[in-house]
């Protein structure tokens, strides 16, 4: 970068800097109690929220153990969201164990505190009265819809007044900032006509609404980023004592008395590299995630014995269904593309100036993550008939042409870390096929039993599967090709790119779509869940089965069916609810 363009840079960052709400704590240094009350392992969308709920309760001492630091401040900018993927300090970046069509080789897991709501790409959606009907038949009793709703409503602060005001579903004054994207640019604007003019109809999904299309819901206060962490724990901790948290610490494992099967303490690395441990007088809570927590789970004996023994650990609890049933939404990447006459510009510096004080004010282009604040959600006229929830999720992205280098925060390489700021001149739709028939599964490394799990995922295997993701993707191409605002806008619709293989079909017919499918592969969304499920894992109140006590799981691993759509709002949700779990198993009020 030349020198004026670096010095432009430096003092625009720092003018977007100065407009951030949020203050970086410094990393804790503070000495970590040798014993509490509880022990919450993992500060991500579970774990910050029980931990915060937990801590209202004066008389209780509540520890907090993230393995990654404090979050940074660029995550408060969505425009900035995904710089962070992929770094080793704040990314777990898991390799997923090649399998026959597997076509994932990392997925990025948050390692900082507020976890995976720290990094994602903040849509906040809830699911489906279907889906929570799937998680009852799987032993989940008490988790119905109208069950959980008081949940997801606790804890928002709904700031959109016109989605706010349906009060059967959402409501005000929670701790987590819920608001529809506050900007969008001129061709995000064409899209929702095109979407329109198709038939899809625009609703809030979060609102007693299956399917339809939305402006989207995100996890955010004036146009920045609200993590679990920074609705739950920031001001608990200026204000509360006996609230711990200590980033930088690295658990082993949960000791528990092989006689009592009664959870002891918790055995963990400093930063400094020392083994230490911490005594739980009341409860163990486990919230690494659905690839870390039936890891941590298998190190502390607790899992499929063939496995436990293999990796010489001792069997406390023999659990087959530990880190099985990994269920994981599958994205057809990049399908079709927009190209769109009128772009968005490379910013001037005064432009870029301009962006920096709308941010401040909670507008612009800096509150926006590229086009996620489109979304459908859709049925497949190909599901299994039989399943009344949605199938297929459609977002989109930006594509830019390559030499578009000339600021760093438009010089990225993954399309949602852009601003919509920088120049683009495509747009990609993107098909999310929501209920796979595929299962995957977490195993403890035999070799290697306290470093991270073998994952095995399967993706797209089954022929209903891409039967139904390309019936969507043949109308949503069909929708946008013969939109007439974007043809009167000058923007060209290609037809989703075919491998060779796809040369034998009719161009267009279901055949040809569902080559194309297959030929564009899928990767995880990153919303993988299941592998310490309510039912075989833990039971409805989320303790670990198996005679173990003192123990429970509360992140996104014990959903036993994935939601039709982001699981960062049920996990929030499963921290609250464990919060009142957890309370009155202790005779506090909840
Ligand atoms: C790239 C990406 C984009 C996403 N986008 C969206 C979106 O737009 N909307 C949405 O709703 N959902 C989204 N999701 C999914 C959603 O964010 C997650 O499902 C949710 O945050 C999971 O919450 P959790 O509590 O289960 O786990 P996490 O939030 O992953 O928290 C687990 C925490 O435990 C810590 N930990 C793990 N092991 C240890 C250990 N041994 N010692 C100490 N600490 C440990 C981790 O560092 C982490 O902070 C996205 C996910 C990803 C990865």
């Amino acid at each position: 970068m030349a020198g004026q363009q670096c010095l432009a840079y430096a003092s625009f960052m720092a003018l977007v800097f100065s407009g951030v709400h949020y203050k970086e704590p410094a990393q804790s240094t503070a000495a970590i109690p040798v014993e509490v009350d509880f022990v919450v392992i993992g500060g991500g969308s579970g774990g910050a929220t029980v931990a915060g709920r937990l801590s209202e309760v004066s008389k209780w001492q509540v520890l907090l153990l993230e393995a990654g630091p404090e979050e940074p401040i660029v995550q408060q900018v969505p425009a900035f969201s995904t710089q962070t993927y992929g770094t080793a300090k704040y990314d777990w970046q898991l390799k997923v164990e090649k399998t026959a069509n597997d076509v994932t080789g990392v997925i990025p897991r948050a390692k900082m505190l507020g976890g995976c709501s720290a990094h994602n790409g903040m849509v906040y959606q809830r699911g489906v009265e279907a889906d929570f009907q799937c998680w009852e038949k799987a032993g989940a009793k008490g988790w119905s819809f109208k069950e959980v709703l008081p949940y997801y409503k606790k804890s928002e602060d709904n700031l959109d007044p016109d989605v706010a005001k349906n009060t059967a579903y959402h409501s005000t004054g929670g701790p987590l900032g819920v608001q529809r994207v506050p900007y969008q640019d001129a061709n995000a604007r064409l899209l929702r006509e095109a979407y329109k003019e198709g038939g899809y109809s625009e609703v809030d999904l979060n609102g007693g609404h299956d399917e339809g299309f939305a402006w989207s819901q995100t996890t955010a206060r004036q146009g920045q980023r609200n993590s679990a962490n920074t609705a739950f724990l920031l001001s608990a901790r200026s204000k509360r004592s006996n609230l711990h948290i200590a980033t930088g610490i690295l658990v082993k494992k949960v000791n528990i008395n092989a006689k009592t099967k009664r959870v002891e303490s918790v055995e963990y690395t400093d930063p400094k590299g020392a083994s230490k441990i911490v005594k739980a007088r009341l409860e163990v809570i486990l919230s690494a995630g659905t690839y870390l927590s039936p890891q941590l789970l298998m190190a502390s004996g607790i899992g499929p014995a063939d496995q436990l023994k293999k990796a010489g650990i001792p069997v406390i609890a023999p659990l087959n269904a530990v880190g099985s049933n990994l269920q994981d939404h599958v994205m057809v990447m990049s399908l079709p593309s927009i190209n769109f006459s009128k772009t968005a510009v490379v910013p001037t510096p005064k432009q870029m100036n301009q962006h920096a004080q709308q941010f401040k004010k909670g507008t612009g282009p800096l509150t926006a993550n590229g086009l996620n604040s489109l979304v459908i959600r859709t049925k497949s006229p190909l599901q299994p008939s039989s399943d009344a929830r949605p199938y297929v999720q459609v977002q989109h992205a930006i594509g830019w042409q390559k030499n578009q280098n000339l600021i760093p925060y438009c010089k990225v390489d993954t399309p949602t870390a852009n601003a919509t700021t920088c120049y683009y001149n495509a747009v990609t739709a993107s098909v999310v096929l929501l209920h796979s028939q595929d299962a995957g599964s977490v195993q403890i490394n035999t070799t290697n039993p306290y470093g991270p799990p073998l994952i095995y995922q399967k993706i797209l295997s089954s022929d209903q599967d891409v039967r139904a993701v390309a019936a969507v993707l043949k109308s949503l191409t069909e929708t946008l090709r013969s939109s007439k605002s974007l043809q009167r806008a000058g923007a060209t619709v290609n037809l989703p790119a075919a491998g060779a293989a796809c040369g034998g079909q009719a161009v267009g017919s279901q055949a040809w779509y569902e080559c194309v499918v297959r030929a564009n592969g899928g990767s995880s969304w990153g919303h993988g869940v299941g592998t310490c499920s309510i039912g075989s894992v833990v039971d409805a109140r989320l303790r670990v089965l198996g005679g173990v006590s003192g123990l429970r799981v509360v992140d996104a691993s014990v959903m036993p069916c994935v939601p039709s759509g982001n699981t960062n709002a049920p996990a929030i949700m499963i921290g609250e609810r464990a919060a009142d779990f957890i309370k009155q198993d202790h005779g506090v009020k909840a």
